[in-house]
């Protein structure tokens, strides 16, 4: 049986006037799957949604939503997004900004959008600009799953929320997953949130794909090796170290798809989403510097 793709890249670049802020990003997102979108300020993942939904053109290649090449007309009709400045009309209300949604989507859940109205404590007859931004968070999280979409994105929904309001939004969002087997692709900087939430990782850096794949899957392909730094050199095969760093007397070694390193002194073990995540971005980050210097 073949695996329904959600979202795909393939050769996407998108230039702005001051240059690259994507290029050659390839990437395929299985439906069903909760993904995190992770990399440094800068790296695309705002562009990457805004390509997405349509209100920017790719430079190269190609995104597509289940199948679909982005229209500017609109957005993709199983697509609903979350975009990090939260945009509501100021001066409506809760209520019409909910009328509006219904107005505006052939498949509105108008019971669903006032329940999570209501499990969120905001008041339907306030107006906008008198919410907080946690509170417009929800409101806008209630209009982007009121659409019922089959894909929802978020950028950094979980920005401006407090600890209890992050983990409401985080559940409202599983239970929907869990009820309707949609797909999620969250944009976050808190690595800890997402462990434990998130089955599919998709991280970017420099403008282009690092890593992408589900979790347990690439959790598994790694190995988080340490040992005595006077020992790391030559040890592991070329073009499987991701990132070696040294502290003091000590080696930390992540590796990928490396066979088990069996020499005393060394142990090894399963990275964990963080320290997987931090390495890559960590690498992207010294591969940039290197590049700068050189270019200078
Ligand atoms: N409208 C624009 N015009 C010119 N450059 C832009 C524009 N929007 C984004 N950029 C640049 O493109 C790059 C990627 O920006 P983008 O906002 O997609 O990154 P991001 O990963 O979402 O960052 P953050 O984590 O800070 O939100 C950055 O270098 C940014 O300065």
């Amino acid at each position: 049986m073949s695996t329904t793709i959600a979202l795909a890249a393939a050769e996407l670049g998108k230039r702005y006037k001051r240059g690259w802020a994507l290029r050659g990003c390839g990437f395929e997102l299985p439906a069903g799957r909760v993904a995190a979108l992770v990399g440094p300020n800068g790296a695309g993942k705002s562009t990457l949604m805004a390509l997405a939904t349509g209100l920017l053109t790719p430079t190269t290649g190609t995104i597509r939503i289940f199948g679909d090449q982005p229209v500017r007309s609109g957005t993709h009709p199983k697509l609903g997004f979350l975009a990090q400045d939260k945009p509501l009309f100021r001066r409506f209300t809760v209520a019409e900004t909910l009328h509006a949604g219904r107005a505006l989507n052939p498949t509105w859940d108008q019971a669903y959008a006032e329940r999570l109205i209501a499990e969120a404590g905001v008041p339907t007859q306030a107006r906008i600009n008198t919410l907080s931004g946690g509170q417009r968070t929800r409101v806008a999280l209630a209009v982007a799953l009121g659409r019922r979409p089959e894909l929802l994105m978020l950028d950094e929904p979980l920005a401006d929320l407090d600890p209890v309001a992050r983990d409401e939004v985080m559940q409202t969002l599983m239970a929907e997953v869990a009820e309707t087997g949609m797909t999620v692709l969250l944009s976050s900087h808190v690595l800890a949130e997402l462990d434990g939430v998130c089955d599919h990782l998709l991280v970017l850096a420099g403008g282009g794909v690092r890593l992408s794949g589900d979790v347990d899957d690439l959790l598994a392909e790694h190995q988080l090796l340490i040992g005595p730094s006077e020992d790391s050199a030559g040890l592991f095969p070329t073009g499987s170290v991701v990132e070696s760093r040294s502290t003091g007397r000590q080696a930390t070694v992540l590796v990928r798809g490396a066979a088990p390193v069996d020499r005393p002194g060394w142990v090894a073990h399963e990275p964990t989403l963080e320290e997987l995540v931090k390495a890559y971005l960590r690498s992207a980050g010294k591969a940039k510097a290197v590049a700068e210097a050189v270019s200078a």
